[in-house]
């Protein structure tokens, strides 16, 4: 024990066997609900999930995966990866970027502190830039922190603002994105008659632009960057609620994936490409999906993509994005200090760990699971693989996934006995059900129950131990309901698609006695 009284040294288990094999499956978006049609893992085949169900009650818990139950800020927030593997990998409940933000924001702190001054450096002579997911979403972002923000820096000195939106459509219906759009061009009007000169400069759909993660497609930054710094887009408008209504007639068109386009005034030049001497803020506290444009807007060497012109500005983070990598190097408000993970006390204990999962998932289990982090802890006890996953299409199209390759790959590391802990990520219900799709989610939820069979087959034969559980709802409740339950009908008398998120608990389901 050092002299604070800290040691990392695990006492062993009053219950729990020692020197056996621990498998931990998360299932993705996979949460608990009542059986009807639009409960894709109630109308799939699941008889390895069934088969846990029926165990003795001893072996599984229902368990609250969303609200302050894991630390967002509201009984309303949905659950959501990060918030679900960063308490999982950590064993703890933080207070989450989402809360934190709203603290700096109420108290006036996050105009004090080191990010703000140093964007404010800029608000003399150049433009505020503020880039980010526009919903209400609240698993990236929200859009009364980005109205409290604009309000905030405006009334701090911002005198030109632009900001580049990314529509949703995944935490928030579909079609949504013109309302969203509507309230800020008001919100930016008002601005515009105290005299700032505000405006929404580009935009484009969140899978489409920018918010790609873990890498999976570089080329969703770059047609980011293309909008938002060289403002330059196949489409071009004179304003935005005009840009996704006509984007929006495309028969096709969805919120997630609408094409990049810029705003242009009346001689067609883009009103707000990003310059040299300009301030920027990505506004999304959540962090995977901001880590690609972070490091595309901070770093000086730098080649996934030609940047064409980098301006020389100051840039923040809403927070900062990677622990490790110490990105953004400024930021607005201070991240949670996910300390001591679980993943940092195993190595500390000699016991060898495993993660897998494919590429979309990959750093769920790694990156989210040790706090926001990358990297290892000690490269000499972790091996991490990652399946990569297919790039430029939406998962209802291969509702398979990898699951089946990331099933193997654990099977192969729990028979080699080469590891103490291997975990890994099941993405199938969570990135089919954002697309809506409910019969490619109910073969995906097939495709997740059939990797979890191999997984616990090759725990029983090693003998070892199993815990398989789920991060937050999605695949289980497809449609949006009204408060008695049943599906809401929109003006036309159809159902509403749910691609988001749920409130729903989510099981534990261990292979021994707690
Ligand atoms: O895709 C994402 O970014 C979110 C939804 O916004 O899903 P998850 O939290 O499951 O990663
Ligand atoms: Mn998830
Ligand atoms: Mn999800």
């Amino acid at each position: 024990m050092s002299s604070s009284g800290f040691s990392w040294k695990l006492e062993d288990h009053p219950k729990l066997p020692k020197g056996k094999t621990v498998a931990v499956v998360v299932l993705d978006g996979w949460g608990e609900a009542n059986p009807d049609k639009y409960n894709c893992i109630h109308v799939a085949e699941t008889p390895t999930m069934d088969s846990l169900k029926k165990g003795a009650p001893e072996k599984w818990r229902l368990v609250r995966a969303h609200g302050t139950a894991v630390g967002l800020p509201t009984e309303d927030d949905m659950g959501n990866s990060e918030v679900g593997h960063n308490a999982l990998g950590a064993g703890r409940i933080y207070a989450q970027g989402a809360k934190l933000v709203d603290f700096a924001l109420a108290s006036g702190k996050i105009y004090e502190g080191e990010g703000f001054k140093y964007i404010k450096e800029c608000f003399d002579k150049g433009t505020l830039h503020l880039i980010g997911l526009l919903s209400d979403g609240g698993v990236h972002s929200r859009l009364d922190q980005l109205q409290l923000l604009l309000k905030g820096a405006s009334e701090n000195g911002a005198k030109r603002i632009r900001v580049h939106v990314l529509t949703d459509g995944r935490d928030v219906l579909d079609g949504t994105s013109v309302g969203f759009v509507e309230t800020l061009e008001n919100d930016l009007s008002k601005l515009r008659e105290k005299g700032v000169d505000a405006q929404i400069a580009s935009g484009g759909g969140r899978m489409y632009v920018t918010m790609d993660r873990y890498e999976n497609d570089w080329g969703v930054v770059k047609r980011g960057w293309d909008a938002q710094v060289l403002g330059g887009a196949p489409h071009k408008f004179q304003t935005a609620v005009e840009a996704v209504k006509k984007l929006r007639e495309d028969p096709n068109a969805n919120d997630q994936y609408l094409p990049p386009f810029v705003i242009v005034d009346e001689s067609g030049k883009p009103v707000g490409p990003i310059l040299d001497g300009d301030a920027v803020v990505t506004f999304n506290f959540r962090a995977d999906r901001m880590v690609m444009i972070a490091k595309a807007l901070e770093y000086e060497d730098f080649d996934k993509f030609d940047r064409v012109r980098v301006p020389k500005i100051h840039y923040a983070g809403m927070l900062q994005y990677d622990g490790e990598l110490k990105l953004p190097k400024h930021y607005l408000v201070d991240p949670p200090e996910i300390e001591r993970t679980s993943g940092e006390y195993l190595v500390h204990n000699g016991i060898r760990t495993f993660a897998c999962s494919e590429t979309v998932k990959f750093g769920h289990v790694t990156f989210f699971w040790n706090g926001n982090r990358s990297g290892y802890f000690d490269a000499s006890m972790e091996e991490y693989v990652e399946i990569p996953s297919d790039a430029g299409i939406t998962f209802n199209v291969q509702p398979k996934m990898k699951a089946l390759e990331i099933a193997e790959k654990a099977r192969d590391a729990i028979l080699s006995r080469k590891f103490d802990q291997v975990r890994v990520n099941l993405p199938n219900g969570d990135m089919v059900g954002h697309t809506g799709d409910i019969e490619a989610t109910v073969v995906a939820c097939k495709a997740a129950d059939e990797a979890v069979k191999m997984i616990l087959d090759a725990i029983e034969q090693v003998g070892g131990i199993y815990v398989v559980t789920a991060d937050h709802g999605n695949a289980e409740d497809m449609v949006k309901r009204n408060k008695s339950g049943q599906p809401a009908l929109d003006k036309n008398g159809n159902i509403q698609v749910l691609t988001s998120h749920t409130l729903q608990p989510v099981w534990n389901f261990l292979s021994f006695s707690s």
